[in-house]
């Protein structure tokens, strides 16, 4: 396989509550993407076990695991956000062994050589609000930025995962300002409007960096 057949990566990133997953489900949906929540690694090398788990008790105390002996995320949360000292402590601990895994996962679904509804190769699709941050920028051929207004993502997050409106400010404060993410990033779509406008945005994006027969064209 020459580097040209290689699935490409593209990074989706954005603040809290943009639309970063919305936007990965249509890519995953609607054009086969192979799709990446840093997220979600985050998470997972966080159970017990897990890669991080004991770095981050013993860092940070074992008053933060609960009864069942997980990581109480709740608890972490606020020892975190609005204390940048300490998000930059968990943030060393977590980045480099998340970001160690997803390069994993890039180098499987290339070797796997996932295809996608057409019977060619897809792209693959890293979501993170920290893609810079977390050093994922690197593993990404493209970046893309996905907007909102803060106040439409401090609504959104609000009525949808019943955060507080001090929680949902004190992330997006420990996040890149919009201008940074829009230096770094090539392409914008705007998650302001209803779904169906942001699948058209994701839609035309996609069409331009496929070519005919489907493959992936950056
Ligand atoms: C503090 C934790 C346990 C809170 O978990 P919880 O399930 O309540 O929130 P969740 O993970 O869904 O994140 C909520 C929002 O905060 C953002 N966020 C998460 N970590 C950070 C961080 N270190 N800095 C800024 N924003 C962050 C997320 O992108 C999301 O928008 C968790 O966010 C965490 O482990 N964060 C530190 C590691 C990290 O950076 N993870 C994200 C990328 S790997
Ligand atoms: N265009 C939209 N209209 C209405 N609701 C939306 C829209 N886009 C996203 N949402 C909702 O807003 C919330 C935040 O969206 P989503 O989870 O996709 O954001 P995110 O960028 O992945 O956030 P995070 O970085 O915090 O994980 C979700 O409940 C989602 O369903």
């Amino acid at each position: 396989m020459t580097e040209d057949d290689r699935m490409k990566v593209i990074g989706v990133t954005g603040g809290m509550g943009a639309g970063k997953s919305e936007v990965l489900r249509i890519m995953e949906q609607d054009f086969g993407a192979r799709v990446i929540l840093a997220d979600e690694v985050g998470r997972r090398l966080m159970e017990p076990g897990g890669a991080t788990y004991e770095k981050i008790l013993s860092e940070f105390g074992r008053e933060f695991a609960g009864a069942d002996g997980k990581i109480d995320r709740q608890k972490l949360a606020r020892e975190i956000f609005g204390d940048e000292e300490k998000r930059r402590k968990i943030n060393s601990i977590v980045h480099p062994l998340v970001r160690q895994e997803i390069e994993e996962e890039i180098a499987e679904a290339r070797a796997e050589k996932l295809l996608n509804n057409r019977g060619v190769p897809s792209c693959i699709a890293v979501e993170s609000a920290l893609l810079a941050e977390g050093g994922l920028e690197g593993c990404c051929d493209t970046l893309w930025y996905i907007y909102a207004s803060p106040e439409t993502r401090i609504r959104r997050v609000m009525e949808n995962r019943g955060y507080t409106r001090t929680k949902a400010e004190q992330v997006i404060n420990s996040q890149m300002e919009e201008e940074e993410y829009r230096r770094i990033c090539s392409v914008m779509i705007d998650n302001s409007g209803a779904l169906s406008d942001t699948r058209s945005q994701v839609s035309c994006e996609m069409r331009k960096i496929l070519d005919n027969s489907g493959r992936m064209n950056l």
